[in-house]
């Protein structure tokens, strides 16, 4: 193929970009969460696989974490059940954890082979492995009635995240690939949102970077605008008036959580958008929301 001499220079331009973030960032930690929203296109799951693998091959460590909300959901129609929310969290009783762990567990497996067929060495985990996500029942807090505790079945809340197996698999050729599920002092495994593990993950293993594939362009306003720079402020505010809501909630507050801890930057982008991934981490491109801790 002959390029033309503009686009030659283009692609040149492009390439030669990537360098300093490749120095920046190498031998840094990217937690990536792959929501189950930005994984319903094949191609498009081609393009994150690839990213994770050229991320890996330039020295740097990708971890990452999937969700696979829509998934459930289908599984759960085909079986007679309807997924209910609360605040972005899913009511899940034993049946629904049943086909939680069922549909993450292929999920899991099946962005593990995309992996490895472009090249990667992806090993697939739970929170079970190890016993490294460790949770207890999560009792939420009803927004109508403030103190009202609602209990919204086998959902974890994080109590501990033992970093060890994943720092263990980055420093090899690995790359971790997370499912979000949690194990109870009792051993009784608790259904945990994708985002909130992702956060939590972010902030022990002191990431550089957290990046939250999604299927929006970002955070919006009322009128549909991306919002490209959220203070903490300005998201009490969207919150309070209702522009956040379902799952764009925990998203936002995990996001949050781990810029507060220290993850050095929080991206919330598009991951309908072929190698958004790449566009975040190696150009200048800013694209998406950027979650800042003050
Ligand atoms: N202000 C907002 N800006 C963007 N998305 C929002 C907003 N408020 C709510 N959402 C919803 O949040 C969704 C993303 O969260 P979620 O469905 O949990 O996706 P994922 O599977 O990627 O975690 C969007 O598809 C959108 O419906
Ligand atoms: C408690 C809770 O809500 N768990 C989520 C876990 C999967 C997830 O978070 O998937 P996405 O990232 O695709 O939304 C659920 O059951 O849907």
């Amino acid at each position: 193929m002959s390029l033309t001499p503009s686009a030659a220079d283009k692609k040149a331009r492009t390439l030669s970009e990537a360098m300093p973030y490749i120095q920046r960032f190498f031998d840094k930690t990217i937690v990536v969460k792959y929501g189950g929203n930005a994984m319903t296109d094949p191609a498009l799951q081609e393009s994150f696989a690839r990213d994770v693998v050229l991320l890996k091959l330039v020295g740097m460590n990708p971890v990452v974490v999937h969700g696979g909300g829509p998934q459930i959901n289908e599984l759960l129609q085909k079986v007679g059940k309807k997924g209910e929310f609360i605040q972005g969290m899913r009511v899940t009783d034993e049946e629904t954890m049943d086909v939680v762990e069922m549909v993450l567990g292929k999920v899991n497996k099946d962005i593990v082979n995309l992996i490895n067929r472009h090249g990667g060495k992806a090993v697939g985990l739970t929170g079970q492995d190890g016993a490294f996500i460790r949770a207890e029942k999560m009792m939420l807090e009803s927004k109508d009635e403030p103190g009202k505790m609602l209990d919204i079945g086998l959902v974890g809340e994080i109590t501990k995240i033992d970093p060890a197996i994943i720092t263990f698999l980055d420093s090899g050729d690995f790359i971790p690939v997370i499912a979000p599920i949690g194990v109870a002092p009792d051993g009784e495994t608790l259904n945990i949102n994708a985002d909130v593990v992702a956060g939590k993950l972010a902030e022990v293993l002191n990431a550089e970077k957290l990046v939250l594939l999604t299927n929006t362009p970002g955070v919006l306003d009322k009128d549909g605008n991306l919002l490209s720079g959220l203070t903490p402020k300005n998201i009490d505010d969207l919150v309070a008036d209702g522009t956040l809501s379902g799952g764009m909630l925990p998203k936002i507050g995990s996001a949050l959580d781990a810029a507060r801890s220290g993850v050095k930057s929080v991206h919330i982008i598009d991951g309908r958008v072929e190698h958004a991934l790449l566009l975040e981490i190696l150009t200048d491109e800013g694209v998406g929301t950027l979650i800042k801790s003050k």
